[in-house]
């Protein structure tokens, strides 16, 4: 049923500090600690071994997984005060500009999905305006699921469902088509980052106002220090995390 009025106001932190600076010269991302990802995952072809025709064995997955994060990370850029003073900016961007790192992202994201759900997948993918639209649709296609996208207030014709929510940098309102997520329907939600978590959080209100099933939520990148994951309450997988001490070096 439509409800144009809903909203939800999560509480969330922000960050708010100030460096001073007004540069926006990107910096290094070398820093970012790699995640050990233990992957366990048997039906899939992997280019250290099934590819060549072995079955993928949890270690040979764990291998592969960890070769593409280290890739996607040093593909990361990072842009001080931006946009606006005290935001250290992650810029995935450069992930897409070459067809090696856009390929090594939607491998790692489906090796991910399938060791953290161990196995089962989503009917729907929901990615996030509008980062998660770069990589969502391709990653539905793995998973041989549908892909619905979650925008901001204004974009989406015919009936919706609308949330309001807060993030690192400001506040906003999504939506969703009334109609494009059935009851019952599995539903995987992407994004590229998690921050304070305030946009995730929207968006997975809005799934289950819709009566999907929410499986978890997938982030290229989390920001460890705003604790986003502790907002929502669905599983929280990230491939790579950042920004331990961004603010106390820009
Ligand atoms: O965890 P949070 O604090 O909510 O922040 C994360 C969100 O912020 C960014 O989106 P943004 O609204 O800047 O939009 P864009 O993808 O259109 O650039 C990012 O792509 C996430 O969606
Ligand atoms: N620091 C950050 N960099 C890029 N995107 C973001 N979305 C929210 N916080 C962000």
């Amino acid at each position: 049923m439509t409800d144009p009025n809903s909203s939800i106001s999560p509480s969330i932190q922000s960050q708010a500090q100030d460096s001073g600076s007004s540069h926006q010269h990107p910096i290094s991302t070398s820093s970012h600690p790699q995640r050990d990802p233990t992957v366990n995952v048997g039906d899939h072809s992997s280019s250290h071994g099934a590819s060549r025709g072995e079955p993928a064995t949890a270690a040979s997955t764990a291998a592969e997984l960890a070769s593409l994060t280290i890739s996607l990370r040093s593909a990361l850029r990072q842009f001080p005060d931006f946009p606006s003073p005290g935001i250290l900016f992650e810029d995935i961007m450069p992930i897409f500009a070459n067809p090696t790192t856009h390929t090594s992202l939607i491998r790692a994201l489906e090796l991910h999905v399938l060791q953290a759900f161990g196995g089962s997948k989503p009917d729907i993918v929901v990615g996030l305006d509008a980062r998660g639209f770069l990589f969502g649709p391709s990653l539905a296609l793995r998973l041989n699921a549908g892909f619905v996208p979650v925008r901001k207030r204004g974009k989406l014709p015919g009936p919706t469902e609308t949330a309001s929510y807060k993030k690192e940098y400001g506040e906003d309102f999504f939506q969703l088509q009334s109609d494009a997520i059935k009851t019952g329907q599995k539903v995987l939600i992407v994004d590229d980052i998690i921050a304070t978590g305030g946009s995730a959080y929207a968006a997975g209100s809005l799934v289950k106002t819709l009566g999907g099933s929410l499986m978890g939520y997938v982030f290229i990148l989390e920001l460890d220090f705003l604790k986003g994951r502790d907002l929502l309450d669905a599983p929280v997988y990230t491939l790579l995390s950042s920004q331990e001490s961004a603010l106390s070096s820009s």
